[in-house]
């Protein structure tokens, strides 16, 4: 017998819809994936702060603060790390719902993870962002001492490390932080939107 037997849906009395139009935006997911240190974090902040100032509500969501809260019972074996985003897709389609723009900033580093993530907050609404940075240039960075630690055995599935990263296969948008500048990158993404008519 299924657990959610006895659960009925409920509509809410105002839409999507009824939400963008008060915003006066559209609202949609962007997803970006990469290596640990590849830049999503930085991006999607700087990102964040110029859609704040041209009054697109947006919100980002950080794997190291979801982990500290929401997902705080989950580690880093495949697993979790399924577990990990779907709860996010899920939290992200609740965001789209309320009219909110999200920048979710995930390793994310599984295919068939990312392709559910899609699938959950739906694709017209759904943007992937392959923040893509060499692994070498990643451990350069190193921003959190992090990779350091995996080579010396401490973390034995680090992405990129003991843990595979899956490419995305045909994100929407790529962005090149070793070799384009933070504002540049976001320049990059800004464009995008405008060319989409998604702002
Ligand atoms: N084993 C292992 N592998 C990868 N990353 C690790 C690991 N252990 C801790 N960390 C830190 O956790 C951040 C990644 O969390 P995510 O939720 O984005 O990971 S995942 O999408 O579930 O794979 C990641 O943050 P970012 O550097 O911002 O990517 C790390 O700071
Ligand atoms: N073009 C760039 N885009 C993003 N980050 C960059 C870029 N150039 C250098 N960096 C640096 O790389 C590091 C990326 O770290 P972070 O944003 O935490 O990555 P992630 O969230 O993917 O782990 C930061 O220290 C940032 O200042």
């Amino acid at each position: 017998m299924s657990i959610q037997q006895n659960i009925i849906w409920h509509d809410s009395a105002i839409t999507k819809e009824d939400r963008r139009r008060q915003n006066g935006h559209h609202s949609f997911v962007l997803w970006f994936t990469g290596l640990s240190g590849s830049g999503k974090s930085t991006i999607s902040n700087a990102l964040a702060k110029e859609l704040y100032d041209r009054r697109i509500g947006n919100y980002v969501l950080d794997g190291d603060n979801i982990r500290n809260g929401l997902n705080k019972d989950l580690g880093f074996s495949d697993k979790d790390r399924t577990e990990n985003i779907r709860r996010i897709s899920e939290v992200s389609k609740l965001f789209v719902d309320n009219g909110t723009v999200v920048l979710t900033a995930f390793i994310s580093p599984f295919l068939e993870d990312r392709k559910k993530a899609k699938e959950i907050v739906g694709e017209d609404e759904f943007i992937e962002v392959f923040v893509n940075c060499p692994l070498e240039e990643c451990e350069k960075r190193d921003p959190k001492g992090l990779y350091i630690k995996a080579r010396n055995g401490e973390i034995p599935d680090f992405t990129g490390i003991g843990s595979p990263y899956e490419e995305p296969d045909q994100p929407d948008l790529t962005i090149e932080t070793s070799e384009q500048s933070i504002p540049a990158c976001v320049d990059t993404i800004i464009e995008y939107l405008e060319r989409r008519q998604l702002i």
